[in-house]
């Protein structure tokens, strides 16, 4: 119910209704969200996806609410056939999830958010439409989660941005689909090293280890993300679309059997005391960092 008015309340939020003439043309109707805009080429089939939500697009329980309705409404429209995923934000992808939602909160409250992230994988990992992630910017921990579900990633080649799971590193765990999820883009021992270290990858080692497909020059990212995504269009939708569910329901599947027991497990890691000082004192060294 919780979960439900959140959505109702979000849709409103979601723009539908604070469309200027400006924002809807035919060929490009653009929705403007609170966190993400959304641009959909009618006469190609593609949506393009930005994150804006200032200073580092983490991912907080609105947006992830807002990140899961759009998608929907793009995968339940059938004149879009992809996604390119990228941000607004300059040199930032995303920061990942917000640590203040894992903060200081009611158990409830944890387990709302958890449960908007999971619901966030499922619905990229799963998405029918292709998808393209065009990193121009920093791509932390959540931020390369919902990268590497994608199904094609373009990277900047800007020395000063970094893609990897850092977890460990926050003195926390990515759970199993994170784990999955990087293991079923660069293999069981890269993701060894790479969850156990928490290792950040710069944009050319992130290359050399396979996390991302391609570098291009930061103002060519957007182009080389249409130009491979009309080469994956031109396969047959069915097809294609078979051939992913395939690599992917059993990843899938792991999570949806043990959604529930995953909120649970992480109710109560994010409820430690022990957990709750790491996140706390990660924040602190964060805004230390600034000064
Ligand atoms: C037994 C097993 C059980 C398992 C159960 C599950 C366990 C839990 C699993 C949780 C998985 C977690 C996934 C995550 O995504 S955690 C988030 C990790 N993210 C990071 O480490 C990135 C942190 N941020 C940065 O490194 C930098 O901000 C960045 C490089 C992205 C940008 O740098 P820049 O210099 O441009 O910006 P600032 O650092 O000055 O940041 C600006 C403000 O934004 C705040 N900030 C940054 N990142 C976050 C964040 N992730 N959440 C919330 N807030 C963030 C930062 O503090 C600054 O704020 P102020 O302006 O107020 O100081």
């Amino acid at each position: 119910m919780m979960i439900l008015s959140r959505l109702l309340g979000c849709q409103e939020q979601l723009g539908f209704l604070h469309q200027s003439k400006e924002e809807l043309t035919d060929s490009h109707p653009v929705v403007c969200n609170r966190n993400i805009l959304v641009e959909l080429e009618e006469g190609v089939g593609v949506a393009v996806m930005k994150m804006k939500s200032p200073p580092v697009n983490s991912l907080s329980l609105d947006f992830l609410t807002e990140f899961s309705i759009s998608l929907e409404k793009l995968e339940n429209d059938r004149g879009c056939r992809g996604v390119i995923l990228t941000s607004a934000v300059p040199k930032i992808f995303s920061a990942g999830l917000d640590i203040k939602e894992m903060c200081g909160k009611s158990a409830e409250h944890y387990a709302e958010f958890w449960r908007a992230v999971q619901e966030m994988w499922l619905k990229l990992y799963k998405s029918n439409m292709v998808t393209i992630a065009a990193i121009n910017g920093n791509c932390p921990a959540g931020g390369c989660l919902m990268a590497v579900s994608c199904d094609y990633r373009i990277m900047a080649e800007n020395p000063k941005y970094s893609i990897g799971l850092n977890e460990t590193q926050l003195g926390i765990v990515a759970p199993f689909w994170f784990k999955d999820t990087i293991a079923n883009t660069i293999g069981h021992r890269a993701t060894e090293r790479s969850l156990q270290l928490g290792l950040l990858y710069s944009a050319s080692d992130a290359l050399k280890i396979g996390i991302v497909d391609e570098l291009v020059p930061e103002e060519k990212v957007l182009n080389a993300a249409a130009a491979t995504m009309s080469q994956w269009l031109a396969i047959p939708d069915y097809a294609r679309q078979i051939s992913k569910s395939m690599m992917r329901k059993p990843t899938l599947d792991r999570l949806l059997t043990h959604r529930e027991s995953d909120i649970q497990n992480f109710v109560s890691f994010v409820t430690k005391d022990s957990i709750q000082k790491s996140l706390q004192t990660y924040m602190e060294s964060l805004k230390q960092r600034k000064g």
